[in-house]
This record gives C-alpha cells, sequence and structure tokens, in this order.
C-alpha cells in the first residue's frame, strides 16, 4: 500500500467527482460571490466487533493527504518519492463512502461494510447516529455516520475493498483508541472520524470495557 512511486501532478480538466463553480449572491445588498467545489456525499461506519472488544477501522493511501505533507517549494510537476516516501499519505478512518447510488445512506453504508471489512451487516443492526458537514468552506457535502456492534460470524469476506483499492482493516481496542485521542497530533485522520470516536468512546464504550 505504501509503495507509491513515479508521482505527477496534472491540470484536472473534468473530474466525476470534483466540480468547481462560483457561487454569486447579494448579502444585505453587496454583491459577493464564493468558490465552490461541489463533491458527493458520504457515509461511514463506526463498527464495533463485541467477539474480540475492537474497533473495526480502515487504513488507506490518500493522495491528498500525501499531496499536502510535501513542502510547497517541492510541489512540482513531478514528486520525489525517495524524499516524500507514500507512508505519508496512509490515514486511519472508519469504514466509509460516497453516496454516488441511487440507494439509502443505509444501503450504501452496508456495502461499504461489506466491500471495506468483510462484515454483512443486517440493516436492523445498523443505528444512525449523527450527519455533520464534511466541510463548510469551498464544499458543504453532508458526513452521515453509522454505529453497529458486530460478531465474528458476521464476517463473510476478506474486505479490502474493490476493483483496484486497496484497504487495509486495522483493528484498535478501546484504551488504544483514547490513548490516540489524546496524542497530541498531527493525526492522521478526518474530523469525521474524530468526532465518530468521540461519539464512540462518550456513548458506548463504557459498555463494553467490563
Ligand atoms: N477525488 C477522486 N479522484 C479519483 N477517484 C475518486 C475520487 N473520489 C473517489 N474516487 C473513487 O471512488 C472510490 C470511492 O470510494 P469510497 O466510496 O469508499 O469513498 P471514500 O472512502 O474514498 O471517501 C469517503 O469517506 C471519507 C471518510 O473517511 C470522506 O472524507 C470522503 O469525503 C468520502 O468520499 C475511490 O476508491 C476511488 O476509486
Ligand atoms: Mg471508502
Amino acid at each position: 500500500m505504501e509503495d507509491i512511486r513515479n508521482v505527477r501532478l496534472a491540470p484536472l480538466k473534468d473530474s466525476n467527482y470534483l466540480k468547481p463553480f462560483r457561487f454569486l449572491y447579494t448579502q444585505n445588498g453587496t454583491p459577493k460571490s464564493w468558490d465552490l467545489l461541489g463533491v458527493h456525499d458520504s457515509v461511514g461506519i463506526i463498527i464495533y466487533n463485541i467477539t474480540r472488544k475492537v474497533l473495526v477501522l480502515v487504513k488507506q493511501f490518500r493522495p491528498a493527504v500525501y499531496y499536502s505533507s510535501v513542502h510547497p517549494d517541492n510541489r512540482k510537476d513531478t514528486i520525489d518519492t525517495d524524499k516524500y516516501p507514500g507512508s505519508l499519505g496512509t490515514t486511519l478512518e472508519l469504514c466509509a463512502g460516497i453516496v454516488d447510488k441511487n440507494k439509502s445512506l443505509l444501503e450504501i453504508a452496508r456495502e461499504e461494510a461489506l466491500e471495506e471489512c468483510g462484515y454483512d451487516i443486517p440493516a436492523d443492526k445498523m443505528e444512525e447516529i449523527a450527519t455533520c458537514r464534511s466541510g463548510v468552506g469551498e464544499q458543504s457535502a453532508l458526513f452521515t455516520v453509522f454505529f453497529c456492534e458486530v460478531t465474528d460470524d458476521m464476517k463473510t469476506g476478506a474486505g479490502g475493498g474493490i476493483e483496484n483499492e486497496l484497504i487495509e482493516i486495522v483493528e484498535k481496542t478501546i484504551p488504544e483508541m483514547e490513548e490516540m485521542m489524546n496524542s497530541p497530533g498531527p493525526l492522521a485522520s478526518p474530523p469525521g472520524f474524530l468526532y465518530a470516536i468521540m461519539w464512540f468512546l462518550h456513548h458506548k464504550a463504557g459498555k463494553y470495557k467490563n
């Protein structure tokens, strides 16, 4: 996963994932504008395995995280991967996916849990806990978080993602997550993940500790 080479930057002409545009308006009569980025909404799932008392998380290479770890002076057409190894771009996240199909958020969450983590989770085991905005500056996509308890016998597949996704399943105990949340960082995780883990530690972790 971390063997990243041949990194090059290119102009973006059109994209299935990002749509930049300008938003024009008046506020109290003053003309204004704001540059925006249209992106998909997404879902994430807090998966807690009660058989082995671990949170089931995913590690993956995120190009945006890698790119932002490169010093601005070195963001050229090609990036030196000896100086900047792929490990700089890996994150720890919830199992998650974009809402790019005409299916319910719950169905998409179930599909992602199976594709990325190998758990076949019945719909009635998924608890929708909160929806927040994944960014309010340039985009304002919704991020909906689900929670579910799983057991080892719900694991029917290997996980790891579909097509050419390379996703590693990472299991963390509650004390390991508490330690991570108390470390100064920078944490290689998005705010939606940190919010979800705080929610889990606050509302759920106590009952699993004994
Ligand atoms: N910009 C892009 N360029 C090229 N290919 C792209 C792309 N965006 C998506 N894709 C393709 O679409 C797939 C989408 O994967 P997922 O549905 O699992 O969403 P992901 O977990 O990456 O992000 C979701 O989950 C995380 C939460 O961890 C949220 O932050 C995030 O907004 C949400 O999309 C990627 O594997 C890739 O093939
Ligand atoms: Mg995903």
